[in-house]
């Protein structure tokens, strides 16, 4: 199954700044884990914020819910999930 999730990132304005760069260094690795895996299949940026717009492809709507919560910025982000399907005008053979 495939769902948009857009996270915007709050980091607490006193966080210690190592503490900060430790956490995002979690994220980094935990991400790309996920990306390697094939199960976090877009992560863009969205320009001129500290937020990102990114697609999930997940076996169901609780293995998203893990997912997404074992992010190490999980306690510092609003996070809004949308299931996608299939566009009947897409070219694209592989979204489901
Ligand atoms: O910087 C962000 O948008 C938050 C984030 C998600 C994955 C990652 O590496 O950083």
């Amino acid at each position: 199954m495939l769902f948009k999730v857009e996270m915007k990132v709050n980091i607490p304005h006193d966080m210690p700044v190592d503490v900060a760069a430790g956490i995002k260094a979690l994220e980094k690795a935990y991400a790309q884990e996920l990306q390697r895996q094939g199960k976090w299949r877009h992560l863009w940026r969205v320009a001129g914020s500290y937020a990102n717009v990114s697609i999930f492809d997940v076996a169901d709507n609780a293995e998203l819910q893990e997912l997404i919560s074992g992010l190490p910025l999980f306690p510092y982000m609003d996070i809004s999930v949308a299931p996608l399907c299939r566009h009947p005008s897409s070219i694209h053979a592989d979204d489901r």
